[in-house]
């Protein structure tokens, strides 16, 4: 019986596909495994009992990475679950900055009661009129599963696009349209794009990307699109952008007592992957990589050890060994097994920066003191006896 504790709603398509032998628990504290949202773990204790933390979505930064990694506790999220959802928000965002959509409903529902509101409508439609996006410059920071939809789909509404990420994967290039004009030097998008758009993951080196010298470089009028964290933007330097005209809208998926308030600002509240299709890719991707980690100990889209797949267990049984990526940790895990007489029959040892993992089938059911023994070796953070 394994017990899974949910941090945020996760779509029941998803929690449906959990093993017969699994039950949700409202206790974290006995859980092992956890499904989570947006919920915010760096405050939490991280329970004896977890092993696994999958995340139904793309952004890890409600999690704590590396303290969940030193103990031994694998962190999963969903790649690409939810792009479309983003980028559908996206388009929708750069179409209420570019006309205002938003003002002229907000007319019609304050002019109901007027009985001659449709001759009214022609007068004062010109207040609410906005450009077109097509054969503008669109500039996309982040190739990834949704900067390179977006990209694909601004390209096809007939926008120049230019894209930026140093880091893009083989498998996000090739699903580039051959349109979509892959740069080098990211000010080309400052200085050039009438619409920006940022797409990257909130980490040390990107958080405050969009700061006052960027924003000073950018044309006069840029729309700025932020669909990924409030903190890559520095907001100060934003309003004080969107006081003086230099940015003409500000479209923000991350409300904040700052950015609610902020002039020019069209707010949306958190809603990129909620629509049902997102919310349940996420959850099918989650509750896969989390029970395929707690049955097989296989790892598939972990964002703090490295992937691992031996398939399904066909030995006597199969141990799992979580520890610091340091030399001469093989040569003393199957140091103790030869010693205690355990016949390795298959093996994958992968690392990922400071982690390491190794996934053992054996032809033997360990005893309590191979295990003991296991544990005790210095760097070792979790063994874990899968089957
Ligand atoms: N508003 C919402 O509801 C949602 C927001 N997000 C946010 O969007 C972010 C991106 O999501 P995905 O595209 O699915 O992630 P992804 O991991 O597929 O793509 C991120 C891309 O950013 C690139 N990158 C990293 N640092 C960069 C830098 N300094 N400059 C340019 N590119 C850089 C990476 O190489 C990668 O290609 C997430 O981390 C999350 O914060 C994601 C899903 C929903
Ligand atoms: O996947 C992401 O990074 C998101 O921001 C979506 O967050 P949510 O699952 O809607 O709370």
């Amino acid at each position: 019986m394994k017990k899974i504790h949910c941090l945020n709603n996760i779509s029941k398509c998803g929690t449906d596909r959990l093993p017969q032998d699994y039950v949700m628990t409202d206790s974290v504290g006995e859980a092992e495994g956890v499904l989570v949202r947006s919920a915010n773990m760096h405050e939490m204790e991280l329970p004896e009992s977890l092993l696994a933390v999958a995340r139904a979505g793309a952004g890890v930064n409600n999690i704590p990475l590396d303290a969940c990694a030193q103990e031994g506790i694998v962190v999963f999220n969903t790649p690409g679950a939810n792009a479309n959802g983003v980028k559908e928000m996206v388009l929708a965002g750069m179409l209420i900055a570019s006309r205002d959509l938003i003002g002229g409903i907000e007319w019609c529902r304050s002019n109901a009661d007027d009985e001659n509101i449709a001759k009214a409508t022609e007068k004062s439609k010109k207040a609410f009129a906005g450009c077109e996006i097509k054969g503008k410059k669109l500039g996309v920071i982040g190739l990834g599963a949704i900067g390179a939809e977006v990209a694909n789909a601004a390209a096809a509404l007939g926008m120049e696009v230019y894209g930026y990420d140093p880091y893009i994967s083989v498998n996000a290039a090739w699903m580039l349209n051959r349109d979509v004009k892959h740069i080098t030097s990211v000010d080309k998008i400052y200085q050039e794009c009438d619409y920006i758009t940022i797409h990257v993951p909130l980490l040390e080196t990107t958080r405050g990307m969009i700061n006052k010298e960027k924003l000073d470089e950018m044309k006069e009028g840029v729309v700025v699109l932020n669909f990924a964290r409030d903190v890559l933007v520095d907001e100060d330097a934003m309003a004080e952008a969107l006081e003086s005209g230099k940015v003409h809208r500000y479209v923000t998926d991350f409300p904040n007592p700052k950015s609610a308030h902020m002039k020019n600002t069209i707010v949306i509240p958190h809603l990129g992957a909620s629509t049902e299709e997102s919310e349940d890719n996420c959850a099918k991707m989650a509750v896969k990589e989390l029970v395929d980690y707690l049955e097989n100990g296989n790892i598939k889209n972990s964002v703090n050890y490295p992937n691992c797949d031996m398939g399904v267990c066909q030995a006597a049984s199969r141990v799992a060994v979580l520890h610091m990526n340091i030399p001469n940790m093989i040569g003393q895990i199957t140091g103790i097994l030869a010693e205690q007489g355990v016949n390795i029959s298959d093996m994958t040892n992968k690392s990922r920066d400071k982690y390491a993992y190794t996934l053992l089938d054996l032809e033997n059911v360990l005893e309590p003191i191979t295990l003991q023994k296991l544990n005790a070796i210095k760097g070792v953070l979790r063994v874990r006896v899968v089957r």
